[in-house]
């Protein structure tokens, strides 16, 4: 399976939600054209999209459920149950937030679950710290998702150095989070990612719309 996607483009297919792409039939669509375009595996949220990508592709899947909780920061996949549900839809693999906030469920046994469920578990980093304990917890899969959202201003790069740093720790490699432009997905595969996530720039229209209307706003003061 991550033989699969070494070297390859993953898309994170996440429609702004409640928006007019979030439905699951436009995420099934959005897969497929990202397919068609190269990518070679698909990040997905929530049971009813993951089923219906799973009904287009056996394409790699990386499954997972956001919540917002009353008492913990954590949203990416935090419960037991969640691990079952993505199973059961169809995903490969799991991915977890795996920081180490305040949670309703501590990360080795969300690990264990996914591994129980002979899948492979990916685990959403802010730091290295925080990949070196979920690779000695048992996850494969270590990615650099959490880097710039846990707390302050989010930065407007992608994070290189806790890509290089989660390379060290071990095991397989997932850039993600920021990644705007092709070039920045290439340099990080150059720091040692074993494959790059995009999701914004390619499947959140209204996001990538915003940034070529402050572009304009901006070069409009300019001539003001
Ligand atoms: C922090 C968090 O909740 N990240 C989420 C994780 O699935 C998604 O909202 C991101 O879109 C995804 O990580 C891809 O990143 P980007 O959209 O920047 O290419």
């Amino acid at each position: 399976m991550l033989d699969r996607l070494r070297g390859k483009l993953v898309v994170s297919c996440q429609p702004v939600p409640d928006g007019p792409m979030d439905r699951p039939e436009i995420v099934a669509a959005f897969a497929l054209a990202a397919l068609a375009g190269g990518a070679a595996g698909l990040r997905i949220e929530g049971v009813a999209n993951v089923v219906a990508v799973r009904a287009a592709t056996d394409a790699p899947i990386i499954g997972i459920i956001k919540r917002d909780l009353d008492d913990s920061p954590v949203r990416i996949t935090p419960y037991l149950e969640d691990v079952d549900a993505l199973a059961d839809a169809g995903a490969d693999i799991i991915a977890v937030d795996a920081t180490l906030r305040p949670r309703p469920v501590a990360v080795q046994p969300l690990i264990e679950r996914i591994a129980a469920r002979g899948l492979i578990a990916m685990a959403d980093c802010a730091t290295a710290e925080e990949g070196q304990a979920a690779h000695d917890a048992g996850a494969s899969v270590l990615g650099s998702t959490m880097s710039g959202y846990t707390g302050g201003d989010v930065p407007a790069e992608p994070d290189y150095e806790l890509v290089a740093a989660l390379g060290r720790v071990g095991g397989f490699v997932v850039a993600e989070g920021r990644y705007h432009r092709p070039e920045q997905a290439a340099r990080a595969r150059t720091l040692g990612a074993d494959t790059v996530v995009v999701g914004s720039a390619i499947t959140r229209t209204e996001h990538v719309t915003s940034w070529f209307v402050q572009a304009l706003a901006e070069g409009n003061r300019k001539d003001g």
